[in-house]
């Protein structure tokens, strides 16, 4: 997967120019820092993203050059964020099912990164500080280090393990989203990675989410409001990559 994301990144201008957008209600959507016009500094990376479920894009609406790769890799993801999503149900105490009932492993959206060596890594970042906003991010990183978690205040290396994953989710607090960042890349070569989002995004999903009932009590009351995805999706759109973007939505 990560080969076809070089693969992309690695075309001519002309080739890639075709798939630029800033609209981002396309199927395939190249482009580079989508907060462009809100963050208070650029983004050392592009990025290509697709939403591969529920409804997923006509293959001649991807890419040739990366096109199968990207429907097979998606697919498996599929499967692992379902099984993930049942151990998590367990791990709340609810039935294995709870969390795909309510349509958590539904939509799936691809974002792709590549992050080209950085003359002046540091006036600037990779990724900016951010949580993830899907239930369930499954991230395929580089050999490339620059993924930095925030812990108690300070900043941790995720060093890089070959062949593993990483996975991040949203609850009522009880497993935190953790904040993150990518430092611009120090390295000769681009660094890349894959992100797979249990998200609809703003695509319409007229469900309403919040803090799982069967979870919240008198003792453990609801932390956040009720929203639904696109309402989260399009808070994080208009306010680009900062800090945790569920806390404008804390009670
Ligand atoms: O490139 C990475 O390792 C992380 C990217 C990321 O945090 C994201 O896409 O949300
Ligand atoms: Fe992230």
């Amino acid at each position: 997967m990560k080969d076809g994301v070089r693969r992309f990144n690695e075309q001519a201008p002309e080739v890639k120019k075709q798939y630029y957008s800033r609209d981002f209600r396309r199927e395939f959507v190249y482009t580079s820092n989508f907060d462009l016009y809100t963050s208070s500094a650029a983004s050392w990376r592009d990025t290509f993203s697709c939403y591969m479920a529920p409804n997923p894009p006509k293959p001649q609406d991807l890419p040739a050059i990366c096109r199968d790769v990207m429907l097979e890799y998606s697919k498996q993801a599929m499967s692992l964020g379902e099984f993930l999503f049942e151990l998590i149900s367990e791990a709340l105490g609810l039935n294995p099912n709870h969390l795909k009932d309510i349509d958590c492993s539904k939509g799936l959206r691809m974002l792709c990164h590549y992050y080209p060596p950085c003359p002046e890594p540091d006036l600037t970042l990779g990724t900016t500080k951010h949580s993830d906003i899907a239930f369930l991010t499954v991230l395929l990183p580089d050999q490339i280090e620059g993924l930095q978690v925030l812990r108690e205040g300070y900043w941790f290396d995720v060093p890089p393990v070959p062949g593993a994953l990483i996975i991040n989710l949203v609850t009522n607090d009880k497993f935190i989203s953790s904040e993150h960042r990518v430092l611009a890349n120090r390295a000769t070569k681009a660094r890349v990675s894959v992100g797979c989002f249990f998200t609809t995004g703003i695509r319409p999903n007229p469900r309403i989410y919040g803090p799982i009932r069967e979870l919240v009590s008198e003792n453990n009351p609801p932390k956040y409001r009720e929203i639904t995805v696109k309402e989260l999706a399009a808070h994080r759109d208009a306010k680009g990559l900062d800090g945790s973007n569920l806390l404008h939505f804390k009670i």
